[in-house]
This record gives C-alpha cells, structure tokens and sequence, in this order.
C-alpha cells in the first residue's frame, strides 16, 4: 500500500530545475515578503545596470570622435561628459548593488531553511502512524533535509568549488592591472593594491563570521536533535501518544534562531565595511574609467588602446571579493583546519598506555585469570568515580557474575576488561600481563561481547551476526551454528529472505524485529566471536527482553554455552544469575560481596536481600507474609 497519496519520485512536467525553481519563488514570500520584494528589486537592478554600462560605453566611445572635433567645451564635448558621469554613477550603483543582494540572498536562504525544517517536521510528525518513517522514499527526501543549516557552508568541497571559480577571476584581474600598467603605471598599480587589501578584509570578515557560525555548533546540533526527534522512529511512539509534535515543532524555532541569530546579528553591522570596501572599489572605477576618457580625448592613445584598456578594466573588475564563493571560501577556513587538528586533539585526550611495543598474544590466550588490582575510573569530564579500588580476579574457564543495583558500575567494569577505557587507577592483569600494554586489537579478537545496548545493524541477518568476527563473514556453516546456538536459527530462517534480510523496514524488502528477537541476534554474534577464537564472553543482560521460555532456554543450556569460557555475565534477573559458579555484588564502584549463589544466600547481606526481594514477585500475595526462605523455595521451585 503506498504510504504517501502523492509519490514522492513522480515524474514532473515541466523540468525539474524550473520546478525546483517555481517552488522556491513561491516559498519565499511565504518566509518573507519584505526581502522577497527587496530582493527581486535587486535582481531587476543586477540584471539591467550592466546592460545601461555597455550601452553608455558604447555611446561615450561613439561620443569622443564629435568631441575630438568640436572640442570639450562644445555641446558633443558636454555630452561625452555627461556619458563620463553616468557611467560612473551606474558602475557605482553595479558595485554597491552586488554584495547587498547577496547578503539578502544568503539571509532569505537562511530563513527558507528553516522554514523548510518545519514544514517538513510538521508533515512528517502529523501521520497518526509511524510507517511512513520507514519508507524509502520518505527517508530519501528527509536526507536533503539534514543536509540543511549552518553546516552547509563549512563544507570543504564548497570552498574547493570557490577557489575553482575565484582563482582563474583573480589570475584575470592581476593580468588585467598589469595591462593598465602600460596605459599608466599609477592606473594598474591602483588596481594591484586595492583588490588584495579589499580581498583581505571581505575574508577576514567572513572568516569572522564562520568562526561564530562554528562556535554554536552546540546550539545547533541540540535543534537538530529536537528536529530528528520528529523525523526519526526512535521517539516516534511517544511523539504521537503524548501529542508532543507542537511543543518540539516551538522548542526547534526557539533552538534554530538561537543557534543562528547570533550568526546573522554578526554579519549585520559589516554591511559598513562592505559598503566602505565596494566604495573603494567604485572610486578606482571612476578614477580609471575618467582618466581613460581623458587620454582618450587628448588623443594620448589611440581608439584602438582605449577599447583594448575598457576590456582591461572590464576584467580587472572580475577580481571578486563578494561574492558567496569568497564567503565560502572562509567558513571552510574556519572549518578545515578544526577538522585536520581533531587528530592532534584526540590524540591528547588518549589515556597514555605503558611505553614498549605491544604485547604479541600467545594463540591460546588468555589461558589464565584476569585479575583487576584496586582498580579505580572515572569518566572523563566527570567528577564521580563509577568504579572505587575494585580487587577481583575472575579465573579462566569459568563463569562469573556480577550483580548490584543500577548505577553500581558492574559495565563500567565490562567496558575496562574489554579495553575500551582504561583505569584512572589500579591495573588490569589478563595471565599477569598488564591490560593496557597489550595488543588491543588482538585483545579484542579474544573476546566475545554482548552489550546491553547492543547496535541493531541495518544490514543483514548475516552480516548482522558476523559483525562479531568480520574476518569469517563468508562461513555460513559457523553463522548457521551460532544462530542455532542463541536459539535465532528458526528466527532467521523464517524471514523473507533468509540470510539475506535487511534487518531493518527502513530499505524496501527489509524487515524489524522485536526487542526480544533482537537479543538473540546479539547473542549470536557474540557467540559467533567465540566460534572464532574468543576464550572470554561477556554478556550484559543478555535475557533482558526474551520472553519466559527463550530466558529458560539460555539459561538451561548456559552451562554448555560457556564451558571452557571465561564468562563474565551481569543481570538483573537472578534465575540466570544464580546459574553462575561465582557471584560478586558491586556496590557503588566496589565489591561488596562475593561468593556461590547458597553461599551468598547463607550470609543473608546484599545478595540475599535482592534475590528475596525479586524472589517475591514470583509467589501469590498470600503468601507474601511468608518468611524470606518459603519465598525462596516457592521462586527457585518456579525458575528451575
Ligand atoms: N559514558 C559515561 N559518562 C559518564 N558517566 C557514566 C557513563 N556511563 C556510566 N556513567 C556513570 O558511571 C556510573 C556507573 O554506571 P554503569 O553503567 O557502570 O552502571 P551499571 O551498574 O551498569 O548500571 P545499570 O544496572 O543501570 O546498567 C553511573 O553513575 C553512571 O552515571
């Protein structure tokens, strides 16, 4: 069933680009009349003032043979001096005109822009459903949509287009100057030196305001998030439930202006340097312009020089200083380097591992325990310590849980084992060598990971799986057994196209699946890692979403899935955990308790508080005022 009445791929009658076009002219008075009437003014006037000066050239030139005659005081002399005046006034009038449309053209692009994001967010957000967000066509038009803002400017292929069309203009423009250098040195040297110092202040000021532009990139990506809130199926559900689309369409227009009045209110007061800078410009015009008509009335140079030094001037005037390509020019002046110098940055903001080349991993590593010594971490950026001087070593081959209440820090510590961070404090040990000094790609390599919030990969089923070890993507034989084993075969086998499912609705023929559904795929691939030679397994509440017979499934068959592993397992749900040979409670960045599941139970502390707790959702409220152990028994009696 199409999902839009309209397609959005129809096929226009008339050509696209005048569409395009026709679409935009009626928009815009829509966004602004005021500017819409300012600036059609000022296309009329752009596109007539250069006709007027070619054709009060032509009569000046077609004028000076009368005057030559008759003389600058007869009336064909007051006549080539009148033409003298107009046509400094009209190449006056050309200059001053130029940057001020462009400004306006820039500042109503700017408010098309957002009025484009909120008509679209609006459209987008009204359907009661949220199918729509997953069709190809919709999706292919809200990309053209985040193409827009500040951004686009920053754009490095931008400033590569610019300097393809300013390069050859200012070429031009000097060989021009060098030109009038032989009609009079003064002439070409006024132009050599008042288009560079011209150039130099237009790019400092546009490279001013790309600075601003960049500095509220924080701005502007907090309306961009309040913008694709709207635009994506993340939040989708609870935008329609709660009615939350007029309130985010009013937070974007308040975020958007924020993020770039400032930017427009920078560029506002400049209009005085441009106006300083394209009267310096009008002036040389004259001065040049007059002093050939003058040589040219006292015969100093012939007709044909004077034609010959009116083209001279004519492209020495295409030295642009303007122009969006000049203004482009610089926003990626301030971008460019920010972007090459985020290299440098990160690279200081890398935690500094022990010196020495790496450690070469032996082929059955780790073989032996992996022991965290008073191990302390913090986040960067924050002040609270997730993990306060945890001791615990979790020997090879066999399976460890980690349990404690939210916040505890239990994948604070998964994510250090896995390398991802390193201690602020303390040391790592995996068979005696220090983590941080060890080959972390090859690291890697040997474990097996199932993250809580593990990615959903728009990819398919089987690239999906064998993100876990890329290097054995092709072995279908090896996918098919680490789907069997997370119990994701009959799932993958039923989709429309096997194996090959994009799972994902967003691409045609592609499919979702449920949160439950989702796990087993990410069991698979963790699985798949250790197929491939992982001898740890990590697993973050791997049964948070299955359903009760999927749950009982893994964790009837997670003594064979981790045999001979190194497992670290943290869940909430202690049906699963108890399933472990050890348990450690962490407790606000430390351990608090660790032992067997009986024997944790036996000490009555945390665990046995939380296990009793969870316990006694399980049995009739009339027996809720049983003691902790009936309860016990009533729950494990279920569980097992
Ligand atoms: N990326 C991060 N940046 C800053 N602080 C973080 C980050 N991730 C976690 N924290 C903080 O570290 C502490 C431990 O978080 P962690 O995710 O390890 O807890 P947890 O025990 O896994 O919790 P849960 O049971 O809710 O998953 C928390 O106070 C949390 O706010």
């Amino acid at each position: 069933m199409p999902l839009l009445r309209v397609p959005l791929s129809r096929r226009p009658k008339i050509s696209p680009t005048l569409q395009g076009i026709l679409s935009l002219l009626r928009l815009l008075p829509q966004v602004s009349r005021t500017k819409t009437v300012l600036g059609l003014s000022g296309v009329l006037a752009a596109a007539v003032l250069p006709v007027g000066v070619a054709v009060v050239a032509g009569l000046l030139i077609g004028s000076i043979r009368a005057t030559l005659d008759a003389g600058l005081a007869s009336p064909a002399g007051h006549r080539t001096l009148t033409l003298l005046a107009v046509a400094g006034v009209l190449v006056m009038a050309q200059q001053t005109f130029s940057p001020v449309l462009a400004m306006l053209g820039e500042t109503l692009g700017r408010e098309v822009d957002r009025e484009l994001q909120q008509r679209v967010m609006a459209a987008v957000g009204r359907p009661e459903g949220t199918a729509h967000l997953t069709d190809p066509e919709v999706l292919d038009a809200l990309r053209v949509v985040r193409g827009l803002g500040m951004t686009e400017t920053d754009r490095p292929s931008q400033a590569v287009a610019a300097l393809a069309a300013v390069l050859p203009a200012w070429l031009r423009a000097v060989a021009a100057a060098l030109a009038l250098l032989a009609f009079h040195w003064w002439v070409g040297l006024l132009w050599l030196l008042t288009w560079p110092v011209v150039v130099h202040f237009m790019q400092r000021e546009y490279f001013r305001v790309g600075e601003v532009g960049q500095g509220r990139g924080g701005a502007l990506r907090h309306a961009e998030y309040l913008r694709d809130l709207v635009l994506t199926r993340g939040a989708a559900k609870e935008v329609r439930l709660w009615g939350l689309l007029d309130w985010l369409l009013g937070r974007f227009d308040g975020a958007w202006r924020e993020a770039t009045e400032p930017v427009w209110r920078e560029r506002r007061p400049r209009v005085r340097v441009v106006l300083g800078a394209t009267g310096s410009v009008a002036l040389v015009n004259l001065v040049s312009y007059a002093a050939l008509a003058w040589a040219a009335v006292h015969h100093d140079i012939g007709l044909g020089w004077v034609a010959v030094y009116t083209q001279a001037l004519a492209l020495a005037n295409n030295y642009t200083a303007f122009d969006d390509n000049n203004a482009y020019l610089s926003f990626a002046g301030a971008a460019v380097p920010r972007v090459l110098g985020l290299d440098a940055h990160l690279e200081a903001s890398v935690t500094a591992r022990p010196a020495g080349p790496p450690a070469e991993l032996p082929a059955a590593f780790p073989a032996g325990r992996i022991a965290l010594e008073q191990v302390r971490f913090r986040y960067p950026g924050t002040e609270r310590e997730a993990l306060r001087g945890v001791d615990l070593t979790i020997e090879a081959g066999r399976s460890l849980a980690i349990v404690g209440e939210n916040g505890a820090g239990k994948s604070s510590l998964v994510k250090l084992v896995c390398g991802l961070h390193v201690p602020t404090a303390g040391t790592i040990r995996v068979d005696g060598h220090n983590l941080a000094g060890l080959d972390q790609a090859a690291w890697r390599e040997r474990i097996g990971v199932l993250f809580q919030d593990f990615a959903r990969y728009h990819l398919s089923a089987a690239e999906n799986i064998a993100m876990g070890a890329p290097r054995y993507a092709g072995d279908r034989e090896r996918l098919r057994e680490a789907a069997h084993r997370a119990g994701a075969l009959p799932l993958i086998e039923g989709l429309a196209d096997g194996w090959d499912t994009v799972l994902s609705p967003e691409y045609t023929g592609g499919t979702d699946l449920s949160g439950g559904q989702w796990q087993r795929i990410a069991l698979a691939r963790a699985l798949f890692a250790v197929d491939a030679g992982a001898r740890v397994l990590i697993l973050d509440e791997p049964t948070a979403a299955l359903d009760v017979r999927a749950e009982a499934e893994i964790y009837d068959r997670f003594l064979e899935l981790t045999a001979g592993l190194t497992t670290i397992l943290i869940s909430h749900r202690f049906s699963t955990v108890r399933r472990a040979e050890r348990i450690v409670v962490l407790e606000d960045g430390a351990v608090v308790e660790d032992g067997g599941h009986e024997e944790l139970l036996a000490r009555r502390g945390r665990y046995a508080e939380m296990f009793d707790l969870q316990a006694a959702r399980f049995v009739e409220p009339r027996q809720g005022s049983a003691a902790g152990a009936g309860l016990r028994a009533a729950a494990e009696a279920g569980h097992a």
